[in-house]
């Protein structure tokens, strides 16, 4: 596979890379964003995956979160992959376009990492796949990493790093996520999405509802550890995210979740940049550790 090497930019004593490439699953060009700790020009380092939220790109991440500096004193990679397909992907057969283009919760931006199954969309809306099969793939052919993989993400990106953390449990050492939407299939920018990308059958949305994944585990041992922030002053807080719904599942299903809530902190990158640390030391905790610890 080739891949792009678009621009690279010397950060925190690491490196910025951004990429560009041709994917299979989504069928389009995708661009990814990767931080090379320094550690990574003497050996192999683990790869924490950041999924970001609605009308983000590969971009807002490596910018807004000042993730680098400890990244690269904990020697992690870090990877954030844009949130949806681009350009002529949003398009059907005949070149018309499937997306209204002043939606901010559909369509680019809007990938909410499931695999479309709606005729419009299925072509190249295969995010789940993307990330969880074709990125993964990639980098462990061109880049100095080991297997350890840890996934985190924001809102729409935090409702994509719990979902597939547990759909594949043995592949992250430990999920994280700010302010995520934890029960997709009971919210509006859930319903919206699903509805359009899955269609109405909701038995098909709860292979992607973290709430609905959490109900089915009957034995959490092996599952990686889930740490949540969720601010207080969130105006998204009560209609879309519901972080109680997820502490209920956690709960009945004895699962190992630990929710923080913030009292003031909104729905920004403030409120990441704020507690980034926290993630990264708890992410470093499990990927360094004995995997049979978890
Ligand atoms: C860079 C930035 O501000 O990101 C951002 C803003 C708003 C949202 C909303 C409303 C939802 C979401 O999923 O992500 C998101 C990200």
């Amino acid at each position: 596979m080739t891949l792009e090497l678009e621009q690279q930019i010397k950060s925190a004593g690491g490196w910025l890379k951004k990429y560009r490439h041709q994917a299979s699953s989504t069928g389009c060009q995708m661009r990814f964003n990767l931080f090379l700790p320094p550690q990574a020009n003497e050996g192999n380092v683990p790869v924490l995956y950041w999924l970001s939220g609605l009308t983000c790109n590969e971009d807002n991440f490596m910018q807004k979160a000042g993730a680098h500096r400890l990244a690269a004193e904990l020697g992690i990679a870090l990877v954030a992959p844009d949130t949806s397909p681009r350009g002529d992907a949003g398009k059907d057969a005949q070149g018309r376009d499937i997306m209204d283009a002043d939606r901010y919760d559909l369509g680019q931006g809007a990938g909410f990492y499931v695999n479309a199954t709606e005729p419009s969309w299925s072509a190249h809306y295969q995010m789940y796949q993307y990330i969880v099969d074709e990125l993964p793939a990639l980098l462990a052919e061109h880049f100095p990493i080991t297997d350890r993989k840890a996934i985190a993400g924001h809102s729409m990106g935090g409702h994509g790093a719990i979902s597939i953390a547990l759909k594949n449990p043995d592949q992250y050492a430990s999920v994280s996520a700010f302010s995520p939407i934890t029960n997709p299939s009971r919210v509006p920018w859930g319903e919206t999405a699903l509805t359009t990308y899955l269609g109405t059958d909701k038995t098909q949305w709860q292979q992607y509802d973290s709430v609905e994944l959490l109900n089915r585990i009957t034995d959490p041992t092996g599952y990686p550890h889930l740490l949540v922030d969720q601010g207080l002053a969130d105006e998204f807080l009560e209609e879309q995210l519901k972080p109680q719904q997820l502490e209920t599942a956690a709960r009945q299903s004895d699962y190992p979740l630990t929710l923080r809530r913030h009292p003031g902190y909104d729905h920004s990158y403030y409120f990441i940049a704020s507690f980034i640390d926290d993630h990264l030391h708890f992410h470093a905790h499990h990927l360094f550790d004995d995997p049979s610890d978890a």
